[in-house]
């Protein structure tokens, strides 16, 4: 899949000779290259687990509502109105309305997760250990946007062609966003002040407030509610989304930006859980961007505030307080050669943004007999795609540890190899992306854990262990497998699995792992854990998209599957229900990124279900497998007519 131009880290041979193949994309690339080189030369790239975070909440947030397609800067027909000719009068950006077609911005950041949640964000705060990093923004008026920001080491991007807006992250890879064309946040904080015009002119004047000492008018949008649907499904559901800009009565600029958003999210049959994410910005710095008189903000501050309540919580509310403080270092106006070619979207999502146009026509809701089920929400042509997801943990075999990629599990062809402390990748991005648990990893001695997962041939107690590995580096919470169905342990296998658990926690104990890390890994999370595994794990087999065959692993199997990979654990798959006759289809083509097909037509309000095992064998043989192995009696129309 081609993707934007990546904002790299040295070495970039490989990147550049990828630029040149790209042609026209190659220039642009080249210039901020070089401004990265020069500029960024004191920064290091520490892989840091809350960098994740960081940016994935920081660094390309969209704008909550649109702004308008045309206005008139001359217009005065309500109070907000006012205040935004005041606010272009005092930018300077009049002069820029038709005049300009794009513009090119570099600047720095540094972001840190905020230890003390309780200090005033307007104050300042106490922040653990800050990453640095750097962006480059391209746009192009009114609704073309680019931006590539690098931070702590990892990259991620975002985009709008003025018809889909997009995002990357390394983790998640690419992916359009919900709702309505979105600004991106950065460019309202008080960085392009045609777009904050654009955006503001529209809103409600609701009052007066003082902010750091400046007497300021309040101005408010808010999401409408086709847009909160359109960014909602059928387990999130987006509540609110409203923003306020504080501008300043005397000198008319922007001083503040707020906005904070309202999602709750339940999954059928259990309790709802409520995130509010609010996020403060705080302009400085205003002046004329050399060589030119629009006057914009060189620097700022950004406080975000992530809570999370509900009943589920146990502890009460979870606040997580991140900052992010940037600096603009160049701005030009009308870069030639930036084509609107500059902002086409990666290639695969346009292709699904124009094959499905929305979110994944799917819901979860409950059966009268089966618990929890995924129901299509449209009519689905035999062999469309219903959605892909991305593993929650995977982890290869020990059996194929040497040929396939420790993170991603891609069959690792000889040449294509990176190699870290023992293990392979078949990429440096999976090599980055497991830095995190694979530095917990390599701190303990495993020996006797796998010596025991050898013996009883046992694959799930490795994907524990992955999995408190991520735990405990940040990159996944510990009730992070919760909301799925365990399976019922015979006494028998918990007494196994205690033997596990114990050398488990053996490993971390001599590894002089701190309490705190390891507060979560209780006998009892142990089990639960493997519990959920036990009936919610694929099999991989990477098959290249043989369609005919059954991939669902046999979950509750001891034996090690031949040509398996691995395993892995996901969320939405993991609602899906076994038929022995299934109209859906699971499959992995090149690496642990499942693919959920339809096998025949299906109608809008029908059951998805997928086979979890060998669909030609006898009624007999089925419900021996099924019973024993998955701890149910199979309900499907098949079973029922004794076939
Ligand atoms: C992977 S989970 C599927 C989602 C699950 N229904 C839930 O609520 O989370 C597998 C479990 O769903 C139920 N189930 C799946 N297919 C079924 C079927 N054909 N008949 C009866 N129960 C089924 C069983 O309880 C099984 O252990």
């Amino acid at each position: 899949m081609q993707r934007l131009a990546p904002l790299m880290e040295e070495p970039m041979d490989e990147q550049e000779q990828e630029d040149q193949e790209r042609g026209k994309r190659s220039t642009r690339s080249k210039s901020w290259k070089k401004w990265i080189k020069t500029q960024l030369q004191i920064i290091v790239f520490p892989k840091k687990p809350d960098m994740k975070l960081l940016l994935s909440v920081m660094g390309c947030p969209l704008f909550p509502v649109p702004p308008l397609s045309k206005i008139s800067l001359h217009q005065v027909s309500s109070s907000a109105q006012y205040i935004i000719q005041q606010f272009a009068a005092a930018t300077g950006c009049k002069k820029l309305a038709g005049e300009i077609k794009n513009t090119f911005v570099t600047g720095k950041i540094t972001m840190s997760m905020v230890s003390d949640v309780n200090s005033s964000p307007a104050v300042g705060s106490s922040s653990s250990v800050s990453h640095k990093g750097c962006f480059v923004m391209w746009q192009m008026l009114p609704e073309k946007w680019l931006i590539e920001l690098v931070g702590g080491g990892h990259k991620v991007a975002a985009g709008s062609d003025g018809e889909i807006t997009w995002r990357y992250t390394p983790w998640l890879g690419d992916h359009a966003a919900k709702g309505a064309i979105r600004p991106l946040r950065r460019a309202l904080q008080g960085l392009d002040p045609l777009t904050i015009s654009s955006v503001f002119s529209s809103a409600q004047f609701v009052g007066e407030k003082e902010i750091n000492g400046k007497d300021c008018f309040i101005l408010k949008l808010s999401t409408d509610q086709i847009d909160l649907s359109r960014r909602s499904d059928s387990t999130a559901e987006m509540i609110k989304h409203v923003a306020f800009g504080y501008f300043s009565q005397k000198s008319g600029l922007l001083i503040c930006l707020e906005d904070s958003s309202l999602t709750r999210i339940q999954i059928p049959g259990t309790v709802p859980t409520y995130w509010e994410t609010s996020m403060s910005s705080w302009m400085e710095d205003y002046r004329a961007i050399e060589g030119s008189e629009v006057v914009i903000a060189h620097s700022g501050r950004t406080d975000v505030l992530i809570s999370r309540f509900g009943e589920t919580l146990r502890g009460g509310i979870s606040v997580t307080r991140m900052e992010e403080r940037w600096t603009i270092d160049d701005v030009v106006f009308d870069v030639p050669g930036l084509s609107v070619d500059c902002f086409i979207p990666p290639k695969e999502i346009k292709m699904d943004f124009h094959q499905h146009d929305g979110p994944p026509p799917i819901r979860v809701g409950l059966t009268e007999s089966a618990g929890r089920a995924v129901f299509a929400t449209r009519r689905i042509g035999a062999g469309d795609l219903i959605h892909t997801a991305k593993p929650v943990v995977a982890c290869p075999s020990l059996a194929s540890l040497d040929s396939v990629c420790y993170l991603c599990l891609k069959k690792l062809m000889g040449s294509a190899k990176f190699q870290d402390r023992g293990v392979s990748y078949c990429s440096q991005e999976c090599q980055e992306n497991s830095k995190g648990f694979y530095d917990v990893e390599t701190r303990a001695d495993w020996s006797s854990f796998v010596d025991y997962c050898r013996t009883y041939n046992f694959k799930y107690p490795l994907m524990v262990k992955r999995l408190c590995c991520m735990i405990i580096s940040g990159a996944l919470p510990a009730d992070c497998l919760d909301i799925l169905q365990p399976a019922a342990l015979s006494s028998a296998m918990i007494s196994k699995i205690e033997d596990g658990y114990g050398l488990l926690w053996n490993a971390f104990r001599k590894a002089n792992f701190k309490d705190d890390d390891v507060a979560f890994l209780t006998k009892q999370w142990y089990t639960a854990i493997l519990a959920r595994i036990r009936i919610n794990a694929f099999r991989i087999d990477l098959v290249g998209g043989s369609c005919g065959e059954d991939l669902l692993s046999l979950a509750a199997a001891s034996v090690e599957g031949e040509g398996a990979v691995g395993h892995a654990v996901y969320m939405l798959p993991s609602f899906y229900n076994h038929d022995c006759d299934p109209n859906a289809h699971i499959m992995w083509l090149q690496n642990a990124d499942a693919r959920l097909n339809t096998l025949r037509d299906v109608e809008e309000g029908e059951e998805l279900r997928i086979c979890y095992i060998d669909a030609s064998m006898g009624y007999e043989a089925r419900q021996t497998i099924l019973s024993q192995g998955f701890g149910f009696i199979c309900n499907c129309l098949r079973c029922q007519s004794g076939d």
